[in-house]
């Protein structure tokens, strides 16, 4: 549906944005992860045809956003991190001149607000001046735009800074109901906004794409190896030599004894190999029960710092 090519946008020397490429595919919610100045809203506004890339292209279901901007912009909904809102008008009045701009039927237009504004829970707002809203009906409002038009795709640009936690938990319910019927680019440096809603990730460090997967991917597929977290009742160095021995496991460490008689271990073993039935067999035999055993798979907080550390990217 979104086809992202080689883009690269450049200020000066310094580049924005340097050869991100990524695909979203139609009904996709995409999370557009990265932290600040990662080049976040740079890339939405390119792929909403707002700026110009330095290099690179971008097409929306094949129609090339710089050759046919109309055409392009027509399928996309956008909410940029500042919603463009008039705060002289009137809800009503607002949306009534996005229709306009979007050219939609005037026919139409009564009936086609009211259902956006229902959506997005602004019904009894509709005579209020936008400025005297607060910031999470400001932001609805600026959701709502995005609506106008029916567009396939919708993008949204860290929609939830500056609000109540309560207000967040709405956005992203809203978002999520969103994505149910429309393909979504949802950009944010809010880790478990983006687990939380997106079924896929792309991240950006430093102007650059560091990663782009599933979620379950990234957070199995970063490591080498895989851990486990065991408490054993029995003596640390019988158990620790026993562990070791075991076909597969890399390294094994005492991390503590918590309770008493029992010594905690993390045992490292190779990315495919599921040790954990040589494992209980092992204490079995030797008689040293196990009191917990847990993978210790890597939260999706540990890739995002491995991948955005400081001394990866570009610039
Ligand atoms: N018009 C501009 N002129 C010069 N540099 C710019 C311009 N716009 C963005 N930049 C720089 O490009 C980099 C990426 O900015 P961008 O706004 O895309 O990041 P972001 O990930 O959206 O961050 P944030 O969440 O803080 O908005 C930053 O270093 C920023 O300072």
């Amino acid at each position: 549906m979104i086809q992202i090519d080689h883009l690269s946008k450049r200020y000066g020397e310094k580049y924005a944005v340097k050869d991100a490429s990524f695909t979203v595919e139609k009904g996709e919610i995409l999370g557009f992860l990265g932290r600040n100045g990662a080049g976040k809203s740079t890339t939405m506004n390119i792929i909403t045809g707002y700026i110009s890339a330095t290099e690179g292209s971008v097409s929306i279901d094949g129609h090339d956003v710089l050759k046919e901007p109309q055409e392009a912009k027509r399928h996309i909904g956008y909410l940029p991190e500042q919603p463009p809102l008039y705060m002289d008008m009137t809800v009503d009045e607002y949306l009534g001149f996005v229709c306009e701009i979007k050219s939609v039927e005037r026919s139409k237009r009564k009936a086609h607000m009211a259902e956006i504004c229902e959506l997005v829970k602004i019904s009894d707002m509709r005579k209020r001046l936008i400025k005297n809203l607060s910031k999470g009906y400001k932001q609805r409002v600026g959701l709502a735009q995005a609506l106008v038009g029916n567009p396939e795709v919708l993008i949204f640009d860290e929609p939830t800074v500056g609000l109540d936690p309560k207000q967040i938990i709405e956005i992203r319910k809203l978002i999520k109901n969103l994505g149910e019927k429309h393909t979504v680019i949802l950009s944010s440096h809010i880790l478990p906004e983006v687990a939380d809603v997106c079924e896929r990730l792309v991240i950006i460090n430093k102007g650059e794409i560091v990663a782009q997967d599933t979620l379950a991917n990234l957070t199995r597929g970063i490591s080498e190896s895989s851990r486990l977290s065991l408490r054993v009742l029995g003596a640390e160095k019988e158990v620790r030599k026993a562990l070791y021995d075991i076909t597969g496991v890399r390294y094994v460490e005492m991390v503590g004894s918590m309770e008493p008689g029992t010594h905690d271990f993390i045992l490292e073993a190779d990315k495919d190999t599921d040790v954990r039935k040589m494992v209980f067999n092992t204490m079995a035999r030797m008689n040293t029960p196990i009191l917990t055993m847990r993978p210790m798979d890597m939260t999706l907080e540990d890739i995002f710092l491995q991948l955005t550390n400081e001394d990866k990217g570009a610039n």
